[in-house]
C-alpha cells in the first residue's frame, strides 16, 4: 500500500521505516528540513537502536522516501498516519494541539476523497471526533505504545494494536495495512474513537501510576528503615502486581508519562471527572527529585556552594538520546543553581544535554566526570555504570560519596571499596562513614 507518515520525530521515523519493513511504500514528511535533510541521508537525528540499518536500507530500495511537501504526499498516499507531537500548553496542563490540527489540516486539503487519515499522536479524548467533523476525509485513531530504545521491535512485534474506527471500511485498510503484524498473533482491539483515545492515556497512566506508587514506598522505606528493592521484590511475586514497573528512584521523565498524565486529568477536569489522583502521582514522582537534591545537600555538608559533583547519566533513561523532562538533568541544573561545579556524562545524550543545559560541565567519559569529585550522582541506568569499578572510582574522586538514584548498583561492593553508599528507599548503612572534611 502506499502510506504517508507526517511528522518524523521519534515516533513517526520509527513508524515509516517500519511500514516500510512491512512491504508498503512510504514517504515521510516533516516542517523540519534538517530532519528531512539527515532522514534522506540515512541518518537519523537521536539514537534508537536498529533504526537508522532500517531507514537505510529501505531508502536504499527506494521504497522509503521523505519529503518536506505536504501536497507531494497528499497525492501519493492511501493512508496517511499523522505521528506530530502533543506537548504540554505553556498555559496549562493540558496538551497542545496545534500540531495536530495543523498537520491533520495540511493533508486533508491534498488527500484524495477515498483515503484515510490515522491518527497515532497521544490526543485528549475527543480529539478524532472534532477533527472528523471538520475534515471532509475519513479519520481513524491507530495510539501508538512503544518505548524509546525497542521502538522497532514494539512496532514490528506489539503486544497489541488499537484501532479507533467509524466504519467497516477504515477497519479493512487498516488490517490490510498491519497485515504481516496481525499473522504473527498481534491481538487487534477495535474500538470507538474515545475508547481507542482512552486506551492510551490510561496504559501511560497506570505506568506513572506504578512508578509513583513505588516511589511513595521508597519515601515510607527512608522514613522506617526499609529496603524499597526488597519490598518490590516481594510485591512483585504476585501475578496480579507483577514486577516490572516497579523499580524505585528518581522517577518518570520523557517525552511522554509526565506530560500525558497531566493533560489526562485536565482532559478529565474538561468531562467533570475527577482524576485527582494523577496530580499525586506528578507530586510523588516530583518529589523524588527533590529528594535527591536534598540528599546531595546534606553529604555536603548542608550545602552543595562550591562543591564538585559528578553526575552520571543526562538521558531520561538509557538507551536513549531524550533529555526531555530528564530527571537526571533537572537534578544537576538545580544543584548548578545552587552554586555546585557540576559535570555530568552520559554515553549518548551529552549533545542534546550541552544544547538545553550549556551552563553545566560535561565530561566525554565517566572516570573523566569522578575526577576530583566531591560526590558522585547515578541518576540515569545505563549498564556501563553498572561495570564501573568502585575502587578505581574512588582513586579518581576527592571523597568516595555516591548516591544511587536508580537503585541499579550493588551497594555492598561500593561499600567494600571505602565508599559512602546512599541509595534512595534504601536504609543508610548502619556503620556510618565520617564524612571528614564536611
Ligand atoms: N516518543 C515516543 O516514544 C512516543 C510513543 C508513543 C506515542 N508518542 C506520541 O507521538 C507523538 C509524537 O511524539 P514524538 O516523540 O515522535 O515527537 P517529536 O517531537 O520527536 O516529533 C514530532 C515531529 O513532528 C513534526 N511536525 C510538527 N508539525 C508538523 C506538521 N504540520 N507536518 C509535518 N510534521 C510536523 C516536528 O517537526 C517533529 O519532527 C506525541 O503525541 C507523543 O505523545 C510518542
Ligand atoms: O520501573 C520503572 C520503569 C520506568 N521508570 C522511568 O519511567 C520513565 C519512562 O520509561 P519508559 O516507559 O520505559 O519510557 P518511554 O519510552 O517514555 O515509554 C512510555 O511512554 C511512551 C509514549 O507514550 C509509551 O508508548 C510507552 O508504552 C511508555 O512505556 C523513564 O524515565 C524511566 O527511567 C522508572 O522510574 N521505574
Amino acid at each position: 500500500m502506499r502510506l504517508t507518515v507526517i511528522g518524523t520525530g521519534y515516533l513517526g521515523a520509527t513508524h515509516a521505516a517500519c511500514m516500510a519493513e512491512l512491504g508498503h511504500e512510504v514517504v515521510g514528511v516533516d516542517v523540519d528540513p534538517d530532519k528531512i535533510a539527515a532522514l534522506r541521508a540515512g541518518q537519523v537525528p537521536f539514537h534508537e537502536p536498529g533504526l537508522p540499518e532500517l531507514i537505510r536500507k529501505h531508502t536504499a530500495t527506494g521504497r522509503l522516501r521523505f519529503t518536506t511537501d505536504h501536497t507531494e504526499a497528499g497525492a501519493f498516499g492511501e493512508v496517511h498516519f499523522v505521528c506530530v507531537g502533543t506537548p504540554q500548553r505553556k498555559d496549562s496542563e493540558g496538551a497542545d494541539l496545534t500540531y495536530v490540527d495543523a498537520a491533520f489540516a495540511a493533508i486533508a486539503e491534498h488527500a484524495a476523497e477515498d483515503s484515510l487519515l490515522v491518527g497515532k499522536s497521544t490526543v485528549p479524548v475527543g480529539t478524532a471526533e472534532r477533527l472528523a467533523g471538520t475534515l471532509g476525509v475519513e479519520v481513524a485513531w491507530n495510539p501508538e505504545f512503544l518505548r524509546e530504545g525497542f521502538a522497532v521491535e514494539d512496532t514490528l512485534r506489539p503486544d497489541r494494536l488499537v484501532i479507533g474506527v467509524r466504519s467497516a471500511h477504515a477497519e479493512t485498510i487498516l488490517r490490510k495495512v498491519y497485515e504481516p503484524v496481525l499473522e504473527a498473533g498481534t491481538p487487534l482491539v477495535t474500538a470507538d474513537f474515545p475508547t481507542a483515545e482512552l486506551v492510551k492515556t490510561a496504559a501511560n497512566a497506570f505506568l506513572a501510576t506504578k512508578i509513583s506508587f513505588i516511589n511513595a514506598m521508597a519515601e515510607l522505606c527512608e522514613a522506617a528503615g526499609g529496603d524499597v528493592g526488597v519490598l518490590a521484590q516481594a510485591i512483585g511475586h504476585d501475578d496480579r502486581i507483577g514486577k516490572k514497573f516497579l523499580r524505585a528512584g528518581v522517577g518518570f521523565g520523557g517525552g511522554c508519562l509526565p506530560k500525558d498524565i497531566r493533560a489526562f486529568a485536565h482532559r478529565a477536569d474538561e468531562l467533570g471527572v475527577s482524576l485527582a489522583f494523577l496530580r499525586e502521582v506528578d507530586a510523588i514522582n516530583m518529589r523524588r527529585r527533590d529528594k535527591v537534591v536534598e540528599l546531595a545537600r546534606e553529604l555536603c555538608g548542608g550545602a552543595v556552594l562550591g562543591a564538585r559533583i559528578a553526575v552520571l547519566g543526562a538521558a531520561f533513561k538509557p538507551d536513549s538520546d531524550d533529555i526531555r523532562d530528564s530527571p537526571a538533568l533537572n537534578v544537576a541544573a538545580r544543584l548548578r543553581l545552587d552554586g555546585a561545579d557540576v559535570t555530568v556524562y552520559d554515553p549518548e545524550a551529552l549533545d542534546n544535554a550541552r544544547k538545553a543545559f550549556p551552563l553545566l560541565g560535561y565530561a566525554l567519559s565517566a572516570e573523566e566526570a569522578l575526577r576530583g569529585a566531591d560526590l558522585v550522582l547515578h541518576l540515569t541506568e545505563w549498564p556501563q555504570f553498572r561495570e564501573i569499578d568502585p575502587e578505581r572510582a574512588a582513586s579518581l574522586v576527592a571523597r568516595p560519596l555516591i548516591v544511587d538514584g536508580r537503585g541499579a548498583l550493588d551497594g555492598d561492593r561500593w561499600s567494600a571499596a571505602g565508599w559512602h553508599f546512599r541509595a534512595l528507599g534504601r536504609p543508610a548503612p548502619v556503620e556510618e562513614r565520617p564524612l571528614q572534611g564536611l
